[in-house]
């Protein structure tokens, strides 16, 4: 039988459908283990709810949402070298060390920018309240 267009695009669309179920077991996976990532995630509601309170601008929402969405990315990343790694070797070993603390850095080094972004963009809404 003839594939016309819909069928050829099916399976493309099937394994699109398929990643974004994987992605959200990875996603289910990590806020169930890792504490950081649920902290984070409360700390986020924190401060969405304070963006409402305070009305900020369209732009500082924006600024919020990619600081937000980015420090979930980097835990989610951290999270999947921390598997990784576990995976490579359950022994010490300096490399893994390595890692492991390298990818923990990357999260302090974006949550310790967000803190400063947040005093920068909250403190004038703050200091008129
Ligand atoms: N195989 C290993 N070899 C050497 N050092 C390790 C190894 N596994 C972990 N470490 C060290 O111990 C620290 C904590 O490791 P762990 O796997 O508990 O990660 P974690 O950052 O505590 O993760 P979680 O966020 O799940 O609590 C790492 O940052 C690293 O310094």
């Amino acid at each position: 039988m003839p594939m016309d267009s819909k069928d050829k695009q099916k399976p493309e669309f099937h394994r699109f459908v398929k990643s974004f179920s994987f992605a959200t077991e990875g996603l289910i996976h990590a806020i169930k283990r890792e504490r950081n990532l649920q902290i984070h995630l409360v700390i986020s509601v924190f401060v969405v709810g304070l963006s409402f309170y305070l009305n900020i601008t369209k732009m500082e929402w924006s600024i919020i949402i990619i600081l937000i969405g980015g420090m979930l990315s980097l835990e989610l990343m951290n999270t999947a070298m921390e598997r990784v790694v576990d995976l490579v070797t359950k022994e010490y070993h300096p490399l893994a060390k390595a890692a492991k603390d390298v990818a923990a850095a990357a999260v302090l080094v974006f949550a310790l920018i967000s803190v400063v972004v947040g005093i920068i963009i909250f403190s004038g809404y703050i200091t008129s309240l």
